[in-house]
């Protein structure tokens, strides 16, 4: 069947569901229901957080499961039969529209307090719900093990964050040198029967390319070799998911990946790892307040990049235990005050883009200047915008901010935000912890997306932050 694939389409294209008549066979009237109950609702009223600047913070906080690695997980759960068992899931509303796909499919899943099974023998469908899909990036992440089960899949284009363009190409071209047929938004094996292992080098390590192909892999026929993948700490916790599955994913946390595949993976036990990009928020927090608190379950290894660049600012880093950290920024510890440093964002282990709005808002609060280069997403420069609302002075060159730090006696004052995507609203909380007066950031939802509790925490270290409802009135001028 010839391929129609582009790799730069548009990712709110409306997507055509054809009925699928195989699984429409296999389908029960129960799972049609689940299927027609996904929600379709209007979407909930806004809310702002409200914060008043100024505050210090003190104390230790905890940080939840990895958002990333639950999706990638979560999609993994379809490669395996019978029950998977998954700990330390956050509670957010991402992994709560992962699971309307899951269930889309007909997994039956029990979510309670941060564990959730997920059972995969009901499974009836390779057509994920599409307003599901459209959502989230990790929605799309279904269609490796979709694939690999089934044999073919149609999945929606994802949605996510909107940070740049985010192509598909190396997932499709990925899949097709396992010997999938792609169109547009189908799949299916092209000798009819399922996937082949297969040798394909990416020509960039993207994350999800990666865990796609690697579950997908995990179940073809034969070997697969994976080059240039992503060795973020997110792939490396799948594999150890699919391992412990009784799959055979050799080199994760390497830029080569040998899987070879397995007819039959079966529902293990496992806990996601720490979200490093929460830690890293929260380290972050207490250098923008010049403050000292501890966290944990953090894995250090996966922040080396944050922690080697706050502690030449200045900040003392200590491990208390294996896995809590201490992170002291008070002002009478930081000899010369805190000077501002260079970023650039890149595939692990260098410095992660979805730090990268919050350590900006870090480096407004600096001596002298700094430069932020934004390496992984072309369009990842829109809290620029509304950090200077709050009083920054940032000048944008191409993929480069240049950040001029606070003079003498100046600060960010508070104003009015909005978040754009999930990293931008944190970084204008932040900015509003250490701004003058009041800061009101809107567009919660995307914060929600990602981070467990971000205020409750937050407030248990001592900051003056509350969640409020939008007034109509202005939800319905911005509509
Ligand atoms: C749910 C999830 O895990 N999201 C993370 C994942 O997103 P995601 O997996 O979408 O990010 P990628 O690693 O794929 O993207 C990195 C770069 O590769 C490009 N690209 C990607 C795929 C492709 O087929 N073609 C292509 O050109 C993207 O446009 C981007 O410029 O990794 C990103 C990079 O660490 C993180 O910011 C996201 O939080
Ligand atoms: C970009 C992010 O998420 P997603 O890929 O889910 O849009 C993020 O977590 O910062």
């Amino acid at each position: 069947m010839a391929a129609i694939f582009n790799p730069r389409i548009n990712l709110s294209h409306s997507i055509h569901h054809k009925p699928n008549p195989h699984f429409l066979r296999k389908t029960s009237p129960l799972s049609l229901l689940s299927t027609l109950e996904s929600p379709i609702q209007t979407p909930p009223p806004d809310k702002k957080l409200v914060i008043v600047g100024g505050s210090k913070l003190s104390g230790h906080v905890n940080i939840s499961g990895s958002k990333n690695s639950a999706l990638a997980i979560l999609a993994g759960t379809l490669c395996c039969s019978g029950t998977s068992k998954l700990h330390n899931i956050p509670n957010l509303s991402d992994i709560t529209t992962m699971v309307s796909v899951l269930r889309s499919l007909g997994a039956r899943i029990e979510v309670l307090n941060g564990e959730i099974t997920v059972d995969t023998d009901g499974l009836c469908s390779s057509e994920p719900c599409s307003d599901s899909v459209r959502k989230i990036r990790g929605g799309f992440f279904v269609l490796g093990p979709i694939l690999a089960r089934f044999g073919e899949a149609m999945v929606a284009l994802p949605g996510g964050c909107d940070i740049g363009a985010r192509p598909i190409d190396l997932y499709i071209r990925g899949l097709r040198a396992l010997g999938a047929v792609v169109e547009l938004i189908c799949a299916h094996a092209a000798n009819g029967r399922g996937l082949v292992g297969g040798s394909f080098r990416l020509d960039y390590p993207s994350v999800g390319a990666t865990e796609t192909l690697m579950m997908a892999a995990s179940m073809a026929d034969g070997k697969t070799v994976l080059s240039n993948v992503a060795k973020e700490p997110e792939v490396v916790d799948l594999a150890q998911f699919l391992n412990a599955s009784g799959a055979c994913v050799e080199g994760a946390g390497s830029s080569t990946l040998v899987i070879n595949g397995r007819k039959r993976l079966h529902g293990p036990e496992h806990t996601v790892i720490p979200d490093r990009i929460e830690a890293g928020t929260f380290m972050i927090a207490a250098a923008i307040t010049r403050s000292c608190f501890s966290m944990s379950p953090v894995t250090p290894l996966h922040l080396s990049c944050l922690i080697e660049k706050l502690s030449a600012a200045g900040c003392k880093i200590r491990r208390s235990s294996s896995y809590t950290m201490e992170i002291s920024a008070l002002p009478s510890k930081i000899e010369g005050g805190f000077i501002g440093f260079d970023v650039r964002t890149g595939p692990f282990p260098q410095f992660p883009t979805d730090l990268q709005p919050q350590v900006m808002a870090l480096l407004t609060t600096c001596t002298g200047s700094s430069s932020v280069e934004e390496s992984v997403f072309e369009g990842r420069m829109r809290h620029v915008r509304e950090l200077e609302k709050l009083g920054a002075r940032i000048r944008v060159c191409g993929s480069t901010a240049l950040v001029n730090g606070k003079e003498q006696g100046s600060a960010l004052y508070g104003s009015h935000v909005v978040a754009t995507d999930l990293r931008c609203g944190a970084s204008l909380v932040l900015a509003g912890m250490a701004a003058e007066g009041i800061t009101e950031v809107e567009g919660v939802k995307h914060i929600d997306r990602g981070y467990e509790d971000l205020e409750t925490k937050l407030k248990g270290l001592g900051a003056d932050i509350s969640r409020q409802q939008v007034p109509l009135a202005t939800q319905l001028i911005q509509l």
